[in-house]
């Protein structure tokens, strides 16, 4: 895969390992985090130490809880936003066709291994500790003697004791029999059912999706949906259309791949997506554990290619209840971004966890960590191989941008966009310093009134690797010089503290159909 070349720099010193970390900074990492949020973390104060910290993302889970409850957290998000004077990209995560106990009574279910508990698609019934009803009419025909079945809140891992594994023993008409692996308390109404490689016969849109889209979806105009259990090409245009129809054609579409079926049609999907998740919580169930790094090595590189966002899930699962991660969960980050992953998703980690700000620093370090020894080098000469030749203006103007602001050792890339396309096209090529987008709106019209673009292209950006978006205020949309434009970068840069007098920059821009690409040096406008 690497065809023997190294994935770190070959100049990565031994003597980096002893050195202490890079001070915290305005940009903490270069790798994206996107947080989920919830019970644990939906206070202002909290979000907002997130975001300090480095969140970027916020994602905002249907499966648990209603539209009122995450429009309170939103609502907590925008002011924090406004404190912490950062922006944050919105994300809507939909249920899609995902099994759930019905726990009605929210009671906490005691299960101890070695026991018997059967599962039903009765949801007449109650739930307890010896029966646990499901929301599936056709769940005693989708599995078999034999199977695994977990059950958690967004850790199904079976070996703490908050989630479950279970053997299916024996299916008798609505009832499937099943032997407790492991003893574990289920608490809370939202209990996910998973199970391994079963056909689910219910559409990734589901129609509580479409609702919620059309509601909380509209209200807030929000940036980006993971379609959770994305499984089919189909399935992404069926949703675009749905946005289209709803007047969201500009909210970004990341397919969430987290089961066999997704991981067979990858390649389809990615064309049609903006952006990848890579669902390692249900898909380190669907494949057996020796096969996950192999997909994510895939997939990651496949989005790479590609320039498109792929975000990576479940990685600091001890976090939930620890202030450290594991030895393990450590290097599983940073490889992460040694593979090229552009963002990390914290699930319950930050949601229902004991140290939701821990958490997104912790990772946020480790991301800086991987980024500084990252063989941007090698990444750089793939995307050139794979890009070919003849390349287009906009194609070949963005590597040599990136190209020479290694050269001239630049500060940053500043880089003019509106739909957000340049600012990306620059970020394929992975520079190893970060790029600010300076986003310049568009007055557009709809039916009812003229509004800007602009905000939510620039919150999109959070989710690529490297990107740092500054929504531009209308008037820089008609410059009156080409500096004047470049000015609230240079401000913005001088106070976050990661541009200097002596600093110079690459700018890359379109001017009529052409692209151009230019160095400046920042002495002047110092002065
Ligand atoms: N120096 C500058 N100062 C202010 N505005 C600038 C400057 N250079 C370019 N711009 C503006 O930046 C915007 C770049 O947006 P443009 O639509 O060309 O890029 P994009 O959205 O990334 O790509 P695409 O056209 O492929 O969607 C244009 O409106 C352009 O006028
Ligand atoms: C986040 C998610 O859905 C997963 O990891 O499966
Ligand atoms: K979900
Ligand atoms: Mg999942």
């Amino acid at each position: 895969m690497q065809g023997g070349q190294m994935i770190v720099e070959e100049n990565a010193q031994l003597s980096t390992v002893l050195t202490s970390s890079a001070k915290p900074s305005y940009i903490p990492s270069l790798t994206k985090i996107i947080a989920t949020l919830g019970p644990k973390s939906r206070s202002v104060d909290t979000i907002e130490a997130c975001l300090k910290a480095g969140m970027s993302g916020a994602r905002f889970d249907f499966s648990w809880l209603d539209g009122d409850y995450h429009q309170e957290t939103l609502e907590n998000l925008r002011i924090a936003m406004k404190n912490a004077k950062k922006l944050c990209a919105i994300m809507l995560d939909t249920v899609g066709p995902e099994l759930q106990v019905c726990n009605t009574t929210g009671n906490p279910i005691d299960l101890k291994a070695d026991t018997h508990v059967t599962i039903t698609s009765n949801i007449s019934k109650e739930a307890s500790a010896e029966v646990l009803p499901v929301d599936y009419a056709e769940f005693p025909k989708i599995v078999k003697k034999g199977d695994t079945v977990f059950l958690g809140q967004h850790l199904f891992t079976g070996h703490e004791t908050s989630s479950v594994w279970l053997e299916v023993l024996e299916i008798k008409g609505e009832n499937v029999i099943c032997l407790v692996k492991n003893t574990a308390s289920l608490s809370g109404s939202m209990i996910t059912v998973c199970v391994s490689n079963v056909k689910i016969n219910l559409a990734t849109l589901t129609e509580k999706d479409k609702q919620i889209i059309s509601t909380w979806g509209v209200k807030n105009n929000i940036d980006i949906i993971s379609l959770s259990y994305t499984r089919h090409v189909e399935d992404v245009r069926e949703l675009r259309a749905f946005l289209k129809m709803k007047n969201l054609s500009e909210t970004q579409i990341y397919a969430k791949v987290e089961t066999t079926e997704g991981l067979r049609h990858f390649d389809e999907i990615l064309q049609e997506a903006d952006g990848i998740i890579f669902g390692r919580g249900n898909l380190g169930i669907d494949l057996p554990p020796e096969k996950v790094f192999l997909f994510q090595k895939y997939a990651i590189s496949k989005c790479n290619m590609v320039g498109k966002p792929v975000i990576v899930t479940r990685v600091v699962d001890s976090m939930t209840g620890n202030l450290r991660p594991t030895r393990a969960e450590a290097t599983d980050v940073a490889n992460a971004v040694l593979d090229g992953a552009d963002g990390i998703m914290l699930g319950a980690e930050t949601l229902r966890g004991l140290y939701p700000v821990d958490a997104v620093r912790t990772v946020g370090r480790i991301c800086a960590e991987a980024e500084h020894v990252y063989n941007h080098t090698l990444h750089y000469k793939k995307i050139v191989k794979h890009v070919g030749e003849p390349m287009t203006h906009a194609e070949s103007v963005a590597s040599s941008a990136v190209r020479s602001a290694i050269k001239v050792k630049a500060a940053t890339i500043v880089v003019f966009t509106s739909s957000g396309r340049a600012a990306r096209l620059i970020a394929k090529y992975r520079p190893p310093v970060p790029i600010v987008a300076i986003v310049i709106p568009h007055l557009r019209a709809n039916s009812l009134k003229w509004t800007f673009t602009g905000s939510s292209q620039a919150r999109q950006l959070l989710g690529v690797r490297g990107i740092y978006p500054i929504l531009a205020s209308p008037d820089v949309a008609a410059p009156g010089s080409e500096e004047s434009g470049l000015r609230p970068a240079i401000d913005h840069g001088r106070s976050a503290g990661f541009l200097k007098s002596n600093d110079r920059i690459v700018v890359f821009q379109k001017v009529g159909n052409s692209s151009v690409a230019k160095i400046v040096e920042l002495q002047q406008f110092f002065i």
